[in-house]
């Protein structure tokens, strides 16, 4: 689909401008909830992405996703349905002082996307052969999670918002979009162009958190160790930690 470029550079880097898309991509993608446009998107486009989710690394090359498209406004009525009532059963385990704030958030764009992505991990697709998983079992959810990573910065570069919806109860999704038992709903992805990439992320507009430190973050040795000191400084340095 894309033509692999010979690297210019000795070291098999990218070039510069290159480099910097890749971050741009990184640094400028969002959790869209609240900006979405309903035109719909190519399917050209749609299938870059999930070409794009499918080269992610996976444990044992087991690739254990499957992509779930859901377009039908009943449907997605119905999985808003069970985001309104996640969100009640959420609400009162979110610290008392807090709840105001949350009720108040915009937490999910299922019905103003263009579309709605489910992705699930198949878990019996590396049954006999787990390559990787035999003392880490789970690691094919994470596998997924890269899929659903790589489907959000391709799609942020091509200018296409998305927004994981986890507000939702697992089982009842499953019923309503016929997951079979031994598949797991990793992600429930709102999708769809965008009036704009906000700035900065919504829950650090809203006042609910703001981006830790990365300098605090890293650890020399040991999880308890202190030290990398000129690492930590080249952390802060402009730009780096956008
Ligand atoms: C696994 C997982 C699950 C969720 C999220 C993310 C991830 C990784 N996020 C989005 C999350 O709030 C957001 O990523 C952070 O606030 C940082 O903002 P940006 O993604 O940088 O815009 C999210 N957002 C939301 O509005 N409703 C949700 O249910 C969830 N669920």
């Amino acid at each position: 689909m894309h033509a692999v470029r010979t690297p210019a550079s000795p070291d098999n880097s990218f070039e510069d401008f290159e480099r910097d898309a890749v971050y741009r991509a990184i640094f400028t993608r969002r959790d869209v909830r609240s900006h979405f446009r309903p035109d719909p998107i190519d399917d050209a486009v749609l299938a870059r992405l999930l070409t794009a989710a499918h080269h992610a690394p996976s444990v044992g090359f087991m690739q254990p996703w499957n992509f779930v498209v859901v377009r039908d406004m009943g449907r997605r009525e119905a999985v808003r349905d069970l985001f309104l009532a996640a969100r009640n059963e959420e609400l009162p385990h979110i610290a008392g002082e807090r709840q105001a704030l949350y009720r108040k958030l915009k937490l999910e764009g299922i019905c103003e996307s263009a579309l709605n992505l489910c992705i699930t991990c198949d878990r019996r697709r590396s049954e006999g052969s787990p390559l990787g998983r035999w003392h880490n079992p789970q690691m094919d959810l994470f596998s997924t999670v890269c899929a659903v990573q790589n489907f959000w910065l391709a799609a942020r570069a091509e200018g296409i918002g998305v927004g994981w919806v986890s507000i939702l109860d697992a089982d009842a999704l499953k019923r309503l979009l016929d997951i079979p038992e031994p598949v797991v709903p990793i992600a429930y992805l709102c999708v769809g162009h965008v009036r704009e990439f906000a700035a900065r992320p919504d829950l650090e507009h809203s006042g609910w958190a703001s981006r830790l430190p990365l300098a605090d973050l890293i650890m020399s040795e040991t999880y308890a160790g202190a030290g990398e000191e000129a690492l930590k400084a080249a952390c802060v340095a402009p730009g780096a930690d956008r």
